[in-house]
């Protein structure tokens, strides 16, 4: 599996906490950035990874910043994303179960690091039920069509 990975400032070491644990675990890694603490902009960054999972370069997303929700709301800006800002294992593992998530979003400012591997863990390894959520993530990307 390959992973897209971004961050700005306030996210750069939870993101290096993260690579090294996906790619010691056999995942592929493509770091979109930032690559230093120098002040930038969020949207520059988690808006290139997003682009690389809707375009099918990557199969899932992962996104940090200072709390998680300026690159989660970045992310599911782009057509096909959805990213969830999880900060606790149950929400991670329910959100690809009933969501389907494709990208998550966590906040470096807001969780440790050993939890936010914990999550990573857990959201990468659930499992999609289908079922009853196939209609409702339909409806959800109808809205991306204005229908
Ligand atoms: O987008 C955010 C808030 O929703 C992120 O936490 C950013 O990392 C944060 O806004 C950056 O803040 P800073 O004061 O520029 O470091």
């Amino acid at each position: 599996m390959k992973i897209a990975i971004a961050c700005d400032h306030g996210g750069l070491r939870l993101k290096e906490v993260l690579k090294n644990y996906l790619e010691t675990n056999g995942y592929m890694v493509e770091d979109f950035g930032t690559y230093s603490e120098d002040s930038c902009d969020y949207p520059d960054y988690a808006g290139k990874a997003a682009k690389a999972v809707a375009s099918g370069m990557c199969d899932r997303g992962i996104v940090v910043c200072g709390t998680g929700i300026g690159v989660s709301i970045t992310a599911n800006k782009v057509k096909g994303i959805r990213c969830a800002l999880c900060h606790d294992v149950f929400s991670a593992k329910a959100t690809r179960a009933h969501n389907d998530t494709n990208m998550i979003a966590m906040g470096q400012r807001v969780i440790g690091e050993g939890l936010a591997i914990e999550i990573l863990s857990a959201w990468l390894e659930g499992e999609y039920e289908g079922g009853r959520h196939d209609q409702r993530i339909a409806k959800m990307m109808a809205y991306e069509r204005d229908e």
